[in-house]
């Protein structure tokens, strides 16, 4: 069953092994004292699976993966399989990145590809969604990526999913509170539609404060608008702002049911 609130952070090609073996011991120290890691994970390159898993051994925080490979185990060099990845221990992979598109040239279709071969071995796949221009109305775009990603999945696939507008990942600042809480409502009822069990979380440029913003905006109104928590970038790597962000997150769940 999937955590009620979540809090990740993508190290993307940030930290090396040395650096990734720190911020884990870091974190998995923080977490002891602070009521343990339900909810929290962190999605590392592949190599560094291992470190991270040791270094969060027993916090009870999980580890995920920037990237699955779309083929089962076999006869394709250089690819990580699903099923590699589950005997690993690992419990989420990313997919729909962005960077993906930009830097790998990935498409929808293969998109959809990675989560069928994630959820068929167990894996949770964070579908990374969200419109790439400040401009663009963001319900058509959601909806198209949506259908790409979710086609043919099982009635009881889990399946997490980071609202993450392009133009506001690498950014000065994250999307303003009003129009996450806008767009979030929106693509939870986009969600529903197509998968039974999902959380939705708000990535670009988040830190601390970032959730507690949008918590804020949204009290008083339809719950359902407010994310379940945040997926962190840059704002994840120093280890105290991502234990910061996850007292936050707790503490703002906490405060509102
Ligand atoms: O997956 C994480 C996001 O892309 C956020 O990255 P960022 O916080 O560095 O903008």
């Amino acid at each position: 069953m999937l955590p009620s609130t979540l809090v990740g952070c993508s190290t993307k090609g940030y930290l090396g092994l040395a650096e990734t073996r720190s911020w884990a011991e870091r974190v998995a120290s923080g977490l002891a004292a602070r009521g343990g890691g339900d909810g929290v994970y962190a999605c590392v390159p592949h190599p560094l699976v291992t470190v991270l898993s040791e270094g969060l051994a027993g916090t009870g925080a999980d580890v995920g993966v920037q990237d699955v490979s779309p083929h089962p185990k076999g006869p394709y060099t250089g690819e990580v399989s699903a099923e590699l990845l589950a005997e690993l221990g690992v419990r989420y992979v990313m997919v729909g990145h962005p960077e993906r598109v930009r830097h790998v040239g990935e498409t929808p279709e293969l998109f959809g590809r990675k989560v069928r071969a994630a959820v068929g071995h167990g894996l949770v796949p964070i579908l990374v969604v969200g419109e790439p221009e400040r401009s663009a109305e963001p319900e058509p775009v959601l909806r198209a990526q949506l259908d790409a990603a979710f086609g043919g999945l099982p009635d009881d696939a889990e399946v997490v999913v980071a609202y993450e507008p392009t133009w506001a990942i690498g950014a000065a600042e994250p999307a303003p509170a009003d129009h996450v809480l806008r767009t979030v409502g929106v693509l939870r009822t986009l969600v529903d539609e197509r998968v039974a069990r999902s959380r939705v979380l708000y990535g670009g440029s988040a830190g601390p404060g970032t959730f507690a913003a949008i918590a804020r905006a949204g009290a008083g109104g339809d719950l359902r608008d407010v994310p379940d928590g945040v997926f962190l970038g840059r704002g994840g790597l120093d280890p105290d702002a991502f234990l910061a962000t996850v007292a936050e997150v707790r503490a703002a769940v906490g405060a509102v049911v």
